[in-house]
């Protein structure tokens, strides 16, 4: 379960908010080793993130939400994949629906950035999904395999069975309208037989899928009930602390 803050929280807010997730998830019901929790802070609250989950063993992962696709250099603003790695992050999203609306990031940009997050020790999680104009037009399956196809370029299958893919349908970020958990199995599933295809039963077993829109802890049950449905990447909730334990611990929630 990893919790995309997006621009929102400062390093300070990050602190408290990282140790107060700790203590909501730190009783005996809730249990580490089945469900990963990971939170996606801004770049400017790594440094804190990382001094307190070192600090205080937290079994809590943390990851960057975009990395740089150079080695270092002038590039102004930008941050590599190297520094990400020294601040301990295990993961780095990759290709959100965001930074390919707002930056025009394409696939090829996307896969450079992947390939950078791996090579430097970190698992990039890879987004893809469709727009509402995709989705009505009923192509959101073969759109979001094109965006795969892209993503996932020059991986080799035992690469591949390390990832995560994100399943974000556009239409559903942040906007309160959920795919409904049938939605999210069939692109989902589309996803997997994909990489089955492509580099067989090892590589589909081992890739981890995430759903990724509007998710809160009262639908989080129903989304993953799904075979194919591994973990959510969670935006908005995520900054509520309730909301994002009650995700954490969708085993106990309702199946609606
Ligand atoms: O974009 C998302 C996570 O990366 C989803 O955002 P919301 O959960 O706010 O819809």
């Amino acid at each position: 379960m990893a919790g995309n803050w997006k621009m929102n929280l400062n390093h300070q807010e990050a602190v408290v908010t990282v140790q107060k997730l700790a203590w909501t998830l730190s009783d005996k019901r809730h249990d580490f080793g089945k469900v990963e929790v990971v939170v996606v802070p801004p770049f400017t609250d790594l440094r804190s993130v990382q001094t307190l989950v070192d600090g205080d063993r937290l079994s809590i992962r943390y990851g960057a939400q975009d990395v740089s696709v150079h080695d270092n250099g002038a590039y102004t603003g930008e941050i590599s994949a190297a520094m990400l790695s020294k601040l301990g992050c295990s993961y780095v999203v990759v290709g959100h629906s965001e930074r390919r609306m707002y930056h025009n990031e394409s696939d090829e940009l996307v896969n450079a950035k992947a390939h950078k997050s791996l090579h430097a020790g970190m698992t990039p999680i890879v987004c893809v999904g469709e727009g509402l104009d995709v989705r009505k037009a009923g192509e959101h399956v073969a759109f979001t395999l094109t965006q795969l196809d892209g993503s996932l370029d020059g991986f080799t299958a035992e690469q591949v069975a390390g990832l995560v893919v994100a399943y974000e349908p556009v239409w559903a970020i942040g906007t309160g309208e959920v795919a409904t958990p049938d939605d999210a199995q069939e692109v989902c599933a589309a996803i997997r037989e994909r990489v089955r295809a492509v580099h067989g039963d090892g590589a589909a077993g081992g890739l981890r899928i995430l759903y990724g829109g509007s998710v809160k802890a009262a639908n989080v049950g129903g989304i993953m009930e799904k075979a194919d449905v591994d973990g959510c990447l969670v935006g908005g909730a995520s900054l509520q602390v309730d909301e994002f334990g009650g995700i954490c611990r969708f085993y106990d929630m309702p199946v609606l």
